[in-house]
């Protein structure tokens, strides 16, 4: 599918309704998957990646039911019985591929992950090196460091450091994990780790769960292994990675734009993301349970740290291309882990529509220069393809290619942008 998109002439007036959040989906679906009893996950995000998660567990053994409203979940209390080795697809999902690495550890015959030809280029040996630590036996299949990985063993437990720079998902599986361990599990973070803020939706997920994880030192996370993952009805909140596409056609554009369904002081680190905008020209109100945006004026640059923010990188770049001052945005290293090396894939598709864009160390920086339209590849990235909306709207005459691989976290995007007559669905 290629879309093509016209420059915006006119200032939008906005209303949307967040989709589901990924990482609450995910970590939802494998909590009631590990619960003792029942549980129904209200309003989960639907998309290529959770429904990867989904299917894994299934595998696993785990009986999911799909209602209307929902996903009824029968918990195993952490003894998953798939009854045979099984080999387990994650196509693109990092989420999946590192969180149910240490699940894996809980079943009854050894399971194989496996992925994409670029789920097999992003790193996962730190995350294995801690599980062999702990009790399980973890194998490399292909290229040691990566998937796939044949996982097999014991859940013991005991204390483990976990290096901190290249992906936060490591920490959240043990986490997740640790509640069915023989011994309780401390993990030791380095400082500051990489997406700091997923660690957060991680404790808040558990705590709903009925795991109370002390945090109480920095860098410490101490899981009580006392009791399963309690089942109950839970209703997952908005995506505010998801929402940041309409904020920034919001800034590039003008106008005004509201986004619903986003939780106030949820741990998401996005949330942060409309405070960047308002430091670059934006008007800014959060309510209870929405957040409005309002430009008028001219966007400058901002120089900003979005180590915990990582999934809004690239819609913070295409927001950048249009300031009339260039932006810094530092800590974002990881980022080369990602569905793509998202680094050189800003540097690619700016710099093809005539930013100006230097990448060095962790850090990028952008500025804008004379724009022109051209044809975005996101090389299967879904936020490069969504971000790309932004430089398509901003820009005009800018065709993105592939647009379907946005299924992997908001199948709806491209639906909601033509309903909204951003898009006239060429
Ligand atoms: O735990 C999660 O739900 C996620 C953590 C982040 O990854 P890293 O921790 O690898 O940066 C983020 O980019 C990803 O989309 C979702
Ligand atoms: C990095 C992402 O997801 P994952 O790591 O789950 O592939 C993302 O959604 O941007």
């Amino acid at each position: 599918m290629i879309v093509h998109l016209e420059k915006r002439q006119d200032p939008v007036d906005l209303v949307i309704q967040a989709p589901p959040s990924k990482s609450y989906t995910h970590r939802a679906f494998i909590a009631a998957a590990l619960a003792d009893g029942e549980s129904f996950i209200e309003d989960p995000l639907i998309a290529e990646d959770t429904l990867l998660t989904l299917q894994a567990l299934r595998t696993l053994g785990v009986k999911v039911e799909e209602e209307e409203g929902g996903i009824r979940i029968h918990g195993t209390r952490g003894a998953l019985r798939p009854g045979r080795p099984v080999t387990i697809d994650l196509k693109n999902s990092g989420t999946s591929m590192r969180l149910l690495a240490s699940v894996s550890l809980l079943a009854d015959h050894p399971v194989i992950l496996t992925g994409s030809p670029r789920m097999c280029e992003r790193p996962i040996g730190d995350l294995v090196e801690a599980i062999n630590r702990i009790g399980g036996t973890v194998r490399y299949l292909g290229r040691p460091g990566y998937p796939p990985i044949e996982v097999s063993g014991r859940l013991l437990g005991g204390q483990v450091r976990l290096p901190s720079g290249v992906s936060s998902q490591f920490v959240t599986s043990l986490l997740m994990t640790a509640p069915y361990a023989a011994e309780p599990i401390e993990v030791r973070t380095g400082e500051n780790p990489v997406s700091a803020s997923y660690l957060g939706i991680t404790t808040d997920l558990m705590r709903n769960f009925g795991i109370n994880v002390d945090e109480s030192k920095p860098g410490l996370f101490r899981v009580p292994n006392t009791s399963a993952y309690l089942s109950r009805r839970y209703s997952v909140e908005g995506d505010y990675s998801s929402a940041s596409y309409f904020f920034g056609i919001g800034a590039i554009c003008g106008g005004e734009v509201t986004v619903t369904n986003l939780k106030k002081g949820s741990p998401q680190g996005d949330r942060g993301f409309p405070a960047i905008l308002e430091m670059m020209g934006c008007r800014v109100q959060s309510g209870e349970t929405s957040v409005h945006l309002r430009m008028e004026g001219p966007l400058s640059g901002t120089d900003i740290n979005m180590s915990s923010m990582p999934d809004t990188v690239q819609t913070l770049s295409a927001v950048a291309a249009f300031a009339d001052s260039p932006t810094e945005i530092t800590g974002v290293g990881h980022l080369r882990h990602k569905e793509s090396d998202r680094i050189e894939a800003i540097r690619r598709v700016l710099t093809a529509l005539g930013a100006e864009v230097v990448a060095s160390g962790d850090a990028i920086r952008i500025t804008s220069g004379r724009l022109h339209g051209g044809v975005i590849d996101p090389e299967n990235d879904h936020r490069t393809a969504m971000s790309g909306a932004l430089l398509g709207l901003g820009i005009g005459d800018v065709s993105i290619l592939d647009a379907g691989c946005v299924a992997k976290s908001y199948p709806a995007f491209w639906d909601l942008l033509m309903e909204a007559g951003l898009w006239n669905g060429m």
